[in-house]
């Protein structure tokens, strides 16, 4: 018997109390639409506003096979959160993926499709190519990303259109293999996942998103962020 693919989401949280509820819904939806087995697997980091009280509500509403909460002390960043997660998750793919709306649901389905139609190891959402997009980002952030993107396509040609963007979809084991050798924890963290992938021989697809930014709370993008990035690049650079 073929055994059915299961996806598993990696879903970060920091004071997400208010999106929580709508994102579960509206990945249900999708993934009942399609007819595909999936779990939702949250990593909160002590949230002080109660994102952890509204997931638990959640794992009632929607059973513990469907929902598992994976909560940490305190704010320990992006990067580690994955590789927190990942040691729960039960299906054989596994998406990643932000709680704040700028990663709709509703394009899994065509991460899917993709995926399927070549067996490729990564599938990514892509704000830089085909119809993809950013919607709500002042200048100064658009300018930043493209930026960032351009100098590490530049000096590291992993011919990938968008490598900071985080709505991914990954064979569970191929993840495993990339997050192990992957250094950095901040905004460089995706740029360098997806350098080492290539440079491991993974394939990777793409699939257009529109990111669209978040209503409520604020970014954490800074001066020190930016300066850490290009490090990130350059170091790559040499090393890999
Ligand atoms: N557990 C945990 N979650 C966190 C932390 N920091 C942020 N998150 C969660 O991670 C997601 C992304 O955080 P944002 O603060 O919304 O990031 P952003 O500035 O919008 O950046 C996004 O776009 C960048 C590309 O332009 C991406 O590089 C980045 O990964 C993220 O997707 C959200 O679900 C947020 O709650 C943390 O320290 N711990
Ligand atoms: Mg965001």
């Amino acid at each position: 018997m073929v055994k059915k693919d299961k996806y598993s989401i990696l879903l970060p949280t920091y004071n997400e109390r208010k999106n929580l509820p709508i994102i579960t819904w509206l990945l249900n939806k999708t993934f009942s639409e399609h007819n595909l087995d999936w779990e939702l697997i949250i990593v909160d980091d002590g949230s002080p506003d109660g994102t952890q009280e509204v997931a638990k509500q959640l794992i009632n509403a929607y059973t513990p096979q469907r929902i598992q909460l994976r909560a940490r002390a305190g704010k320990l960043g992006l990067g580690t959160a994955y590789v927190h997660g990942l040691q729960f998750a039960t299906g054989n793919f596994v998406i990643i993926m932000d709680a704040d709306f700028s990663h709709h649901p509703k394009f899994i389905a065509e991460m899917v499709k993709v995926q399927k139609s070549k067996n490729y190891d990564i599938v990514t959402g892509t704000r830089y190519a085909g119809n993809g997009g950013v919607y709500g980002w002042d200048l100064k952030r658009k300018f930043v990303s493209r930026g960032a993107n351009l100098f590490a396509d530049t000096l590291l040609r992993p011919g990938v259109s968008d490598l900071t963007g985080s709505f991914r979809l990954y064979k569970k084991e191929v993840l495993q293999k990339v997050i192990t050798s992957t250094e950095s924890k901040g905004y460089t963290f995706q740029m360098e996942m997806m350098v080492r992938a290539r440079a491991m021989g993974f394939t990777v697809a793409e699939v257009p998103i529109s990111f669209v930014d978040r209503v409520y709370g604020e970014s954490k993008l800074g001066g020190d962020e930016i300066v850490e990035y290009a490090k990130g690049v350059l170091t790559l650079w040499l090393k890999v």
